[in-house]
């Protein structure tokens, strides 16, 4: 695939010379998109990585600012766009009946950075990368969601094989959100199909796709990693 045709987020077009000389230094693999580098312990495209270190070193919290994480195919646009109506609602934004709400003429993640009063941003990024800018404390907000293991690894197999294109054949109402022509066809800014943001939404899903002996050896590994943490599904 040609450079210009991916998301910006995963080119390699806005790398800074500190950055070239880091990724120099890191472990690098490849994936079907291009090269990633394992920063941190997490793999990221250039772009990404470009991006977490900015955040690092420049990222300075306020009090209002929301900040949404998550592993990846946990939630984060359905806890956006939940935000994003919450906001529009206190706020009264689009007071009239007639009005066309946010939710309907951009996509939770197109939308978010045009909040009024507010920063929202929603990330992946492990703990341990994203509390560098907390060190002094503050009193901005991270919000974090958690998915059954199960169906996120479902869900971002369905990603990687391309299927979250059944969107289009999608049950009635089934994720509202999945269901808005926005959401359908749209595409965001940096090239994303806003489309890979929903697929069936459907809790525990995973059913219809694991076998029992696979769901028995991930409930094995969850127990064995969750142990004391006090986390059940
Ligand atoms: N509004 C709403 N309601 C219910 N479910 C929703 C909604 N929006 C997204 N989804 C489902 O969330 C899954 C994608 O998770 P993420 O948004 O965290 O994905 S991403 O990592 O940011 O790409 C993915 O789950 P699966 O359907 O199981 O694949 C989406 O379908």
């Amino acid at each position: 695939m040609n450079e210009k045709e991916l998301p910006e987020s995963l080119r390699g077009d806005n790398i800074s010379e500190e950055t070239k000389s880091l990724i120099s230094s890191l472990s690098c693999n490849k994936d079907f998109l291009g090269k990633i580098y394992n920063y941190q312990g997490c793999w990221y495209y250039p772009n990404t990585l470009q991006g977490v270190l900015n955040f690092q070193k420049g990222f300075k919290p306020q009090e209002t600012d929301i900040i949404i994480a998550s592993f990846p195919k946990s939630g984060n646009t359905w806890l956006k766009a939940l935000t994003i109506a919450l906001f529009v609602r206190l706020n009264n934004t689009s007071s009239s009946s007639d009005a066309l709400h946010p939710l309907q003429s951009d996509n939770p993640h197109g939308l978010a950075p045009f909040l009024e009063t507010i920063l929202l941003f929603s990330t992946h990024m492990p703990l341990h990368t994203l509390q560098e800018p907390f060190k002094d404390s503050s009193t901005c907000k991270i919000v974090y969601v958690y998915r059954n293991v199960k169906d996120v690894l479902y869900s971002f197999e369905s990603l990687c094989s391309g299927s979250f294109w059944v969107v289009r054949s999608l049950r009635k109402k089934k994720i509202k959100d999945a269901g808005l022509e926005i959401n359908k066809t749209g595409k965001a800014s940096n090239n994303m199909h806003h489309s890979v943001f929903f697929r069936k939404g459907e809790v525990g899903d995973f059913k219809n796709h694991l076998t029992p002996e696979m769901e028995n050896k991930i409930d094995m590994i969850v127990e064995e990693k969750y142990k004391g943490s006090g986390l059940k599904f």
